[in-house]
């Protein structure tokens, strides 16, 4: 249904581009060589610097051995084996036991390019060595050279794979204080550009998190990148904007369409639309807000309507870990011949049709398995998935001695409700386990108290909502549980995504009730992936069912 209004929207929106249309076609000329050249590059997992992005090896954590050796049971690579094997019922609990190992890596995304062979600045470098960035990811060694050469983009990959900075180092590359001719952030004559990026996002905690990245490569001065999220004082936003001056801005939808409106974000001149969680973004609930932010941002006003003469040359860049085919419509009509940017490929958005949106090496699939094909190409390969079965009233239970058995440390807990969030708390800390609830209705300040507790480990598990399910990146997070049923495969993949991120390894465990477990199996079809049904006895994991086939033919 969101897909179909989504496209309806699209339609309302659509707009004329013969202008960067005719500077693209003499562009892509230039386009080519490059992407061909980096469709060729195969990833080399031993370029990566463990330690730079502080991964503990099993060598440091004292096991001897390689971590890239290391094949956890119930991998991907694992359960794939016991394909086809006859299941029989009456081996039921008597599957080996094993604890499952905390945090390995088992599928590093990180590409053979070296960040100075991207194009990107010397001092932009310097910076990103400064905080530990040494490799990029495979989708960054794509993205950053393709936004460089000034094309509009839309960037998929599976969730943590460091989409963020694949678009945010191009920009930085051209506009702020690590730009190509360094400096300030000024033109020529010193004089303030205005802003030059919208980063538009869906929800506080994205748009807050994208700030710290910016902020993270930036390091000095803040006043470059300013937040205009909802919820927070307008006001005090409103004059930040004004006193600052900022070349950046990233906030939620309804926020940056609220200032436009009013005339206090000037962002006609804009070169950069980034629109993070694009296919979120499409949803009905931010129609007219995007409908604004498209209209205005990067759109000089002329005189005649009808006329593209005054239209700027705004770059646009859509991201998400999931590409349905309403996105990729949303992308030829808004922008200028896009490309789909994935780890290994490009290619023109022409050439990918309603049937196989966004994966072109699986061309066989019927279009029946369209709607969760953007799910299965958003999953972290090195995820294991489980479910177990309990009555309602045992959930938390279980959950409990799931944690407990898997020595899990920062666990995520959806719910599909707002009002059960604290139940669930109230029982987990009465038995101990310190827990806390995240929602849309807490107010700013508490969102961001509560998040940081969870990521500095005061607070063992989040319990939570649909809220967290996209872009929250909490590099330690090593369960993902599901409470209630998530209610389709798009989101079981977003909530999957907030464990395994940048190949560490992670669980999802899905706790159901005997009446649900034919939805498991529904997306476990629908995403091909094992999820194996398990139990928790004597502080242990408990594989109850072997793996039934899980067709990859297709992948
Ligand atoms: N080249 C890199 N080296 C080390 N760490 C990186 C690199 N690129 C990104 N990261 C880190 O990896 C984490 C995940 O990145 P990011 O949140 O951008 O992933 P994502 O693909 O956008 O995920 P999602 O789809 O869930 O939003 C972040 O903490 C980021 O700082």
């Amino acid at each position: 249904m969101p897909t179909l209004i989504s496209s309806r929207f699209l339609l309302l929106v659509g707009e004329s581009l013969h202008l960067r249309r005719a500077l693209a076609t003499s562009r892509s000329v230039l386009l080519h060589t490059s992407v061909k050249c980096m469709s060729q590059v195969e990833p080399n997992h031993g370029s990566l610097t463990l330690s730079s992005i502080g991964f503990q090896t099993e060598t440091e954590a004292g096991n001897g051995s390689a971590f890239n050796k290391v094949k956890p049971f119930g991998s991907p690579s694992e359960n794939l084996k016991s394909k086809g094997k006859p299941f029989d019922i009456n081996e039921k609990k008597k599957k080996a036991v094993r604890v499952v190992d905390k945090q390995q890596i088992e599928f590093a995304p990180f590409a053979a390019k070296s960040f100075p062979e991207l194009g990107l600045p010397h001092v932009l470098i310097e910076r990103l060595e400064k905080e530990g960035f040494t490799v990029p990811t495979e989708v960054q060694s794509a993205a950053v050279p393709t936004i460089l050469n000034n094309r509009d983009v839309i960037i998929q990959s599976y969730t943590g794979s460091g989409k963020t900075l694949a678009y945010l180092l191009p920009i930085l590359s051209v506009v702020g204080p690590l730009r190509e001719k360094g400096g300030d952030d000024g033109d020529e004559n010193g004089k303030k550009l205005g802003i030059e990026a919208v980063i538009v996002a869906p929800s506080r905690e994205l748009g807050m998190q994208i700030v710290r990245e910016f902020e993270k490569v930036l390091g000095m001065d803040k006043r470059v990148v300013q937040q205009l999220v909802g919820g927070a004082n307008r006001t005090r936003q409103e004059e930040a904007l004004k006193k600052n001056k900022p070349a950046i801005v990233v906030g939620t939808p309804g926020r940056i369409a609220e200032l436009s409106a009013s005339g206090k974000l000037r962002t006609h001149g804009c070169r950069y639309l980034v629109l993070d969680e694009v296919d979120e973004l499409l949803s009905f609930n931010f129609r007219e807000d995007m409908h604004r932010i498209l209209e205005h941002v990067g759109r000089k006003s002329s005189p005649d309507p009808n006329s593209n003469a005054g239209k700027s040359e705004r770059q646009l860049i859509m991201v998400s870990a999931t590409v349905p085919f309403s996105v990729v419509r949303a992308a030829r009509s808004w922008g200028c011949d896009p490309l789909l940017v994935q780890a290994k490929k490009i290619v023109p958005l022409e050439t990918v049709s309603p049937s196989e949106p966004v994966s072109l090496s699986r061309s066989s699939l019927p279009s029946s398995a369209v709607p969760s094909q953007a799910a299965i190409e958003s999953l972290p390969p090195a995820l294991k998935h489980y479910y177990c079965v309990t009555r309602l009233q045992h959930k938390v239970d279980m959950l409990r001695r799931c944690i407990h058995a898997l020595d899990a440390k920062f666990v995520i807990a959806f719910m599909n409700h707002t009002k059960q969030l604290k139940d669930v708390v109230f029982k987990l800390e009465a038995r101990g386990m310190k827990a806390v609830e995240l929602h849309g209705d807490l107010g700013k300040l508490a969102r961001s108290t509560t998040l940081k507790k969870f990521k500095n480990g005061e607070v063992r598990v989040l319990v939570t909502n649909e809220l967290s399910a996209r872009g929250l990146d909490v590099a330690e997070c090593d369960l993902v549980v599901n409470l209630d049923l998530p209610t389709d495969s798009i989101h079981y993949a977003h909530r999957a995504g907030r464990t395994g991120r940048l190949g560490r390894n992670g669980t999802v465990l899905t706790i159901c009730e005997e009446s649900e477990v034919f939805v498991v199996k529904k997306l476990k079809k629908q995403l091909r992936i094992p999820i194996a049904s398990c139990d928790f006895s004597e502080g242990k994991l408990l594989i109850t069912e072997e793996e039934e086939t899980v067709s990859t033919s297709s992948c």
